[in-house]
């Protein structure tokens, strides 16, 4: 597995662009906690725990398969993810970034 490194500055307004024009907000890591973590946060909603739970197996499959997995959190209708990259010392990388791309495509076809 290559080194994986976050996103320069220069950089995020112009990749992160389509995806903050989707929903998705950038969390940064300013916090004092040592737990802090740069993420691309976004809450999806779904017409049901059908419709929510088959987004979350469909993304499970390009995760797994990216090796790059989400933070993520269910109930009912509605699916919490953040993502960041751990071996990137919780910041967001260009796997976020495409993670976040196929979730867009993924919810697209979900019935809201
Ligand atoms: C060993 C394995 O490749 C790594 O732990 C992968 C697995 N999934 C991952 N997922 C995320 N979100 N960040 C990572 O740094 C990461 N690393």
């Amino acid at each position: 597995m290559s080194a994986i490194t976050a996103l320069a500055t220069s950089e995020k307004s112009t990749i992160l662009a389509p995806l903050l024009a989707a929903g998705w907000k950038l969390q940064p890591k300013d916090s004092n906690t040592p737990k802090a973590k740069e993420a691309l946060t976004k809450t999806f909603h779904f017409s049901d725990f059908n419709e929510a739970f088959g987004f979350m197996t469909r993304v499970a499959i390009a995760a797994e398969k990216a090796d790059h997995h989400p933070e993520w959190f269910n109930v009912y209708n509605r699916v919490e993810v953040l993502l960041t990259t751990h071996d990137a010392g919780n910041s967001v990388s260009k796997r976020d970034v495409d993670l976040a791309t196929k979730m867009e495509e993924f919810a697209s076809t979900q019935r809201k």
